[in-house]
């Protein structure tokens, strides 16, 4: 395992932290007063925030004021083909070969529903502690309730709070498992809140679908590579708040990173902004856009894409007066489907040629292993899938030598 500050050694499930932010007491991952000490951070009468708040200079650098430039795709001229389908993929291809993110409008999002999903976060977060405590997110899952995410970090902590919670189709689970999620943590009271979201994963999941179509013609792999391959894979969807923010230049509502997933779908509240993109070493925003959603490539993509597409390296910034909520979807591969990219894809003719590995810029890996990997061994970053793919080579010598050393000892 080789020497590094953001890997665990030894392929155990010890946690470690990214360059001193680390995590709180792994034993127990709980901390229950810090994460009450929460509502007084979130006090608005407090003129500073507390010291774990501020974040490095060079993670906070101050924002452009030019917009991020990224393209409107139309996925429902998209989906019908012929000149609509090819103008979306000559878009998708720019964006995603540049910075990774690009908007879609006519997605058919019902706004009664998506207007619901934002008020029923604004009603969640507005809950007394006690109540958001049911869900509390267990150790090493990425679901649940996370209030600044004082139970796994003790620096660069963001302001915000999360609910997320996990969205499948799958014959092999319940057509209602976020409704279940909701009546198991909070009560039967949240049954309805659990519908609406239910509604609104199924309604991502649709889109997320048409996007992976148009995808794979930008990747010249055709409309049904990439939509088979998520067809029955999962999904992590999350409400964040970003209370308002007595010092928002020194604090983050989250931090920058890439998402570890494949494609992030995010609804952002029309009234507020905060999503930042690095793009030629400026923090440019992406303003909200009434009716859009904005979609972004995460690493787990990057991989299937052999790294031909980016991931969009973003932040999200908080204000001093204002809170801002926002919903992010973000589709994953079924668990144990093993991600590789389309022969097509690998470098210089490897496949033509029958070396498929010497073409590939990633090793196999699943989504297992990934959320494995963010949730227990490293916080999410801008690195995340190079110090992942590190991880995965490390995991596998020390295995083989553990074959070698039990082959020896049966010599
Ligand atoms: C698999 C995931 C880990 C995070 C939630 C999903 C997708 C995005 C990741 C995250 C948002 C990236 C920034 C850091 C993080 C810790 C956060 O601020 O919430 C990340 C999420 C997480 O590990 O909970
Ligand atoms: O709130 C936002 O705009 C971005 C949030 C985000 O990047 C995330 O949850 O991964
Ligand atoms: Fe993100």
């Amino acid at each position: 395992m080789p020497e590094n500050p953001h890997l665990s050694s030894g392929g155990s499930d010890q946690p470690v932290g990214t360059d001193g932010v680390l995590p709180v007491s792994p034993a127990d991952g709980k901390n229950d007063g810090a994460v009450a000490a929460i509502e007084l951070c979130w006090d608005q009468r407090q003129q500073k925030i507390p010291d774990p708040f501020v974040w490095p200079q060079s993670d906070a650098l101050a924002s452009s004021e030019r917009e991020l430039d990224a393209p409107v795709v139309h996925i429902g001229a998209a989906m019908r083909g012929g000149a609509g389908m090819r103008r979306a993929a000559e878009q998708v291809a720019a964006a995603c070969a540049s910075h990774g993110l690009f908007q879609v409008t006519g997605h058919g999002l019902d706004p009664a529903l998506a207007r619901a999903a934002l008020d029923g976060a604004a009603g969640f977060f507005r809950l007394p502690l006690a109540t958001k405590q049911r869900a509390r997110r267990a150790p090493g899952n990425v679901t649940g309730y996370a209030a600044a995410h004082v139970d796994r970090f003790t620096a660069n902590l963001p302001w915000k709070e999360t609910l997320s919670f996990a969205h499948r189709t799958s014959a092999a689970v319940s057509q209602q498992v976020v409704i279940d999620y909701f009546t198991s943590v909070l009560g039967s009271d949240y049954q309805p809140l659990g519908a609406v979201y239910q509604d609104y994963c199924e309604a991502m999941k649709r889109v997320s679908l048409e996007i992976m179509e148009v995808i794979g013609v930008s990747l010249g792999v055709g409309r049904s590579c990439y939509r088979d391959f998520f067809a029955d894979g999962g999904a992590i969807m999350r409400c964040n708040y970003y209370p308002p923010c007595p010092e928002p230049e020194r604090a983050l509502g989250t931090g920058p990173h890439c998402d570890p997933s494949a494609l992030t779908l995010l609804l952002q509240d029309s009234a507020v902004d905060g999503l930042q993109v690095l793009a030629n070493g400026e923090w440019r925003p992406v303003r909200p856009r009434p009716g859009a959603l904005v979609v972004n490539i995460g690493d787990t993509f990057v991989a299937l894409s052999n790294g031909r597409y980016r991931s969009c390296l973003h932040r999200a910034v908080v204000h001093r007066e204002r809170e801002r909520r926002s919903l992010a979807f973000f589709l994953c591969p079924r668990d144990d489907r093993v991600v590789r990219p389309p022969p097509r894809l690998l470098d210089g003719g490897a496949a033509a040629s029958g070396q498929e590995e010497e073409g590939r810029r990633y090793p196999d890996f699943t989504w297992a292993d990934m959320a494995r990997f963010t949730q227990r061994h490293y916080r999410a970053d801008a690195r995340t899938l190079d110090a992942f793919a590190r991880w995965l080579g490390a995991a596998a010598t020390s295995a083989s030598q553990s074959q070698d050393e039990a082959a020896e000892e049966t010599v």
